[in-house]
C-alpha cells in the first residue's frame, strides 16, 4: 500500500508580491519519481524552491506525509525529509569532498560508504576539495551530499544539465538506481523530456506557472502532441 508523501493543494508562490505560480495542486505517493517539465521560464525552479521553503508563499498547503510543511523554514523542511540539489549545486568549495558529504548528514541507510559505492569517483576524490572538482563530480557529490541526509523526497533541479555525454549516462544510471531500486521519491526537474522520462513514473508540465499537463510518463513518452505543445521537442527521433 503506497500512502501520499506530499500533498501540495492550491499553491500560489513567487518572489516578494511577483506571483510566478498559481493554483498548483499536485499529489506524489510514496516511491513515485516526478518529471518537472516545461519550457524555459515557465516555474520549475520555482515550484522546486517552494517546496523546498525558499520562496514567498501566497496561498495554498503543503504536507509531507501528513504534516503540514508550508510554513516551515527551509531547514526545517529539510530536518522533515526534503532533500534539495539546487541547479547551482552549492557544494562548499573550500571543504574536502568527504567533509562535504559528512557536513549535513543526518543518520539513516544512506552512510558515507553507500554514496561512495553508488559513485566511486568521489570515493577516489574524497581528499579533495570542492572547487577541485570537474563539473560532473560537483554534481554528484551535490547528489551524494543530499542521499546523506537520508530525504524522504530528493527534489533535483537540472541535474544533468552542462555535463558531458558520458557523465550525464553515469549520472542517470545513479538516478535509475536511487529511484527504481532504493525507491526514494524524487522531484527531477530537465529540459530533455526524453532523457527523463524513462526513470520517472509521472510527468508534469508547466507553463506560466501552472499546470497545463500531470500523467502518467510512459504516455507523454509516446504523446507528440503534448510534447510539441508545451516542450521545446521536435516529433520523433530527435535528442529532446
Ligand atoms: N529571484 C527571483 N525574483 C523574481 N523573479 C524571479 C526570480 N527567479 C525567477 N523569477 C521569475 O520567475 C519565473 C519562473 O522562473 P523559474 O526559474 O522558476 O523557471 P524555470 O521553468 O525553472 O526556468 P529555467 O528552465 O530557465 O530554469 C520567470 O519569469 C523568472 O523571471
Amino acid at each position: 500500500m503506497t500512502r501520499p508523501l506530499l500533498v501540495i493543494d492550491g499553491l500560489a508562490a513567487g518572489y516578494g508580491e511577483a506571483a510566478v505560480l498559481s493554483g498548483i495542486s499536485l499529489t506524489i505517493e510514496e516511491g513515485r519519481t516526478l518529471a518537472l517539465l516545461g519550457r524555459n521560464g515557465t516555474g520549475k525552479t520555482t515550484l522546486v524552491d517552494t517546496i523546498a521553503g525558499l520562496t514567498t508563499h501566497h496561498a495554498g498547503r503543503i504536507h509531507l506525509l501528513g504534516q503540514d510543511i508550508t510554513r516551515l523554514r527551509a531547514d526545517r523542511r529539510a530536518a522533515a525529509g526534503i532533500g534539495w540539489v539546487p541547479q547551482e549545486r552549492n557544494i562548499f568549495k573550500s571543504l574536502t569532498v568527504e567533509e562535504n558529504l559528512t557536513a549535513i548528514a543526518r543518520s539513516g541507510p544512506w552512510t558515507l560508504k553507500r554514496v561512495f559505492a553508488m559513485f566511486p569517483r568521489l570515493e577516489e576524490r574524497r581528499r579533495n576539495l570542492g572547487n577541485q572538482l570537474s563539473g560532473g563530480e560537483q554534481q554528484m557529490l551535490a547528489v551524494g551530499r543530499a542521499l546523506m541526509v537520508n530525504p524522504r523526497l530528493l527534489l533535483l533541479d537540472e541535474p544533468l544539465e552542462g555535463l558531458a555525454p558520458i557523465i550525464v549516462d553515469e549520472l542517470l544510471a545513479a538516478l535509475r538506481q536511487i529511484v527504481r531500486s532504493e525507491g526514494i521519491s524524487a522531484i527531477i526537474i530537465e529540459q530533455k523530456a526524453r532523457k527523463i522520462l524513462p526513470l520517472s513514473d509521472d510527468a508534469l508540465i508547466l507553463d506560466r506557472g501552472s499546470i497545463v499537463h500531470h500523467g502518467s510518463s510512459a504516455e507523454l513518452l509516446v504523446n507528440d502532441d503534448v510534447m510539441a505543445e508545451h516542450l521545446a521537442v521536435s516529433r520523433i527521433g530527435t535528442s529532446a
